[in-house]
């Protein structure tokens, strides 16, 4: 049997030894002096249950009501005073925030008694999810399942090389995060990271951006200024929907990635500069490439090093670790009442396709933080109750993916991923199932 750990925040140890006596000889305590030195130890370890012995002199309310926002996961016992609590602030710290509390002087059994209870509770509410996400503290990218922890692998191991990396992914499914991820993980870690999004740069600013400009350069470039490949010297740059980068551009992008040297506009000077460059797109470029709409010398350039980041709803597994990741990561936006999912909130969520994959996640779980007003989320929190919502066009347009999607892989499964022979099945021509398969983001 795992021991139960305990963290006590007691403004000195002799005392908090003195309550923490043979009765918890089971426990292993961890006994901290500050809510500083508290939040340090919770960073780095785990703790299911917490015991604050109220210290006026030290604790203010304010301070106490937001660390315990923070860890409002873990079940939270109190010491006070009866001077204390007959304060409102500290009746409002019990009232929300702990599970129970006991008034000095405390009777040791009974502490132990109610912490035992808590450690209960506590256990009730963990639910078993792959490594809780943790198996690699040093990666940002939370998650536990096969998809996720080969993926990792790929970070590692492209993280060690200076090639270029293209990665591919649906919309919100990480592909930033992966790029920080590498850059993270470099030899390069040191220097800045720098994103660019082409497609939300109009056409027009994108060369200056990228490049930079003198002085005269263009009407109004009254000062000269370095574009993001420079600022990114001596680290990572990163072109989120490289797709969209004008032909025009392609070539300068090309140029830059074999010489090793840009031009700023408006200048004949070569400036030699040293980034790496990590490019992502949510399509399929060579699709791109082969309607003429991206260089294919640069598509090879680019993609020496591929990384695909699946799409949430083939990471089924972590759907559970994650929401609860980022209702913690959230946590300071909801009532300290909240404590949870409710497993119907939990089925809903494992039934979801989640096509904006984990940027939706975030988007609904924010949403459930604020409008929850129980103890547990709902579904109708999530908005992940498609019986009771009244059909809206987004609804619609939600139900027709989905159905497409589901007969797109079906399709394709019985072809053994034929595309010729899928599109025969759906009576479709080749050119609309490429069309239907880029639009899903699904390669074949
Ligand atoms: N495995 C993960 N663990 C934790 N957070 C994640 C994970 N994957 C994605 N996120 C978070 O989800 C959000 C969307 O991720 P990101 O911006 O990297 O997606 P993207 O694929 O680059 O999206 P887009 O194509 O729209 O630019 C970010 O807030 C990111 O931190």
């Amino acid at each position: 049997m795992t021991r139960k750990r305990l963290l006590c925040i007691a403004p000195d140890d002799k005392g908090a030894r003195a309550l923490l006596n043979e009765a918890m000889l089971d426990w292993e305590i961890r006994s901290v002096s500050n809510l500083g030195e508290a939040g340090r130890e919770l960073r780095n370890d785990r703790y299911l249950v917490g015991l604050l012995v109220h210290d006026r002199e030290q604790h203010r309310p304010a301070e106490v009501d937001t660390f315990l926002r923070r860890y409002s996961h873990m079940q939270w016992v109190g010491v006070f005073s009866p001077r204390d609590l007959e304060s409102a602030p500290c009746r409002d710290l019990v009232v929300e925030h702990l599970c129970d509390y006991h008034t000095a002087p405390v009777d040791p059994v009974r502490l132990a008694h109610t912490l035992g209870h808590a450690h209960g509770w506590a256990m009730l509410r963990r639910r078993p999810s792959a490594n809780d996400g943790h198996d690699d503290p040093a990666s940002p990218l939370v998650g536990g399942c096969d998809a996720i922890a080969r993926l990792r692998a790929q970070v590692s191991r492209v993280a060690k090389v200076a090639a270029p990396v293209l990665i591919w992914g649906e919309s919100g499914s990480g592909k930033e995060l992966t790029a920080q991820a590498i850059h993270a993980q470099s030899d390069r870690a040191a220097g800045p990271f720098v994103p660019i999004n082409c497609g939300a740069i109009a056409p027009s600013l994108i060369h200056s951006e990228l490049f930079g400009y003198e002085r005269g350069a263009f009407t109004g470039a009254t000062r000269g200024k370095a574009g993001l490949i420079e600022s990114a010297d001596g680290g990572t740059l990163f072109l989120d929907e490289i797709g969209d980068l004008p032909k025009d551009l392609q070539a300068n992008l090309l140029r830059f990635l074999q010489e090793k040297t840009i031009c700023r506009l408006g200048s004949t000077r070569n400036i030699r500069v040293d980034v790496r460059v990590i490019a992502a797109s949510h399509v399929q470029l060579q699709q791109a490439v082969a309607s003429g709409a991206f260089r294919e010398d640069l598509y090879y350039r680019l993609a020496v090093l591929p990384v695909t980041v699946p799409p949430l709803r083939e990471r089924r597994d972590d759907l559970v670790t994650l929401a609860e990741y980022f209702f913690h990561m959230y946590a300071s936006e909801k009532s300290p009442r909240l404590k949870g999912f409710s497993n119907r909130a939990i089925e809903a969520i494992l039934d979801h396709d989640w096509p904006g994959n984990v940027r939706e996640l975030i988007n609904r779980v924010r949403r459930a933080l604020v409008m929850s007003d129980g103890r547990l989320i709902m579904p109708e929190d999530l908005g992940l109750t498609r019986g009771i919502m009244a059909p809206t066009p987004a609804a619609l347009d939600d139900t027709r993916m989905r159905s497409e999607r589901r007969a797109l892989r079906e399709c394709l499964d019985r072809s053994g991923h034929n595309v010729s022979r899928a599109a025969r099945d759906l009576g479709v021509s080749r050119t609309t199932m490429y069309r239907l398969l880029s639009k899903h983001g699904m390669r074949e």
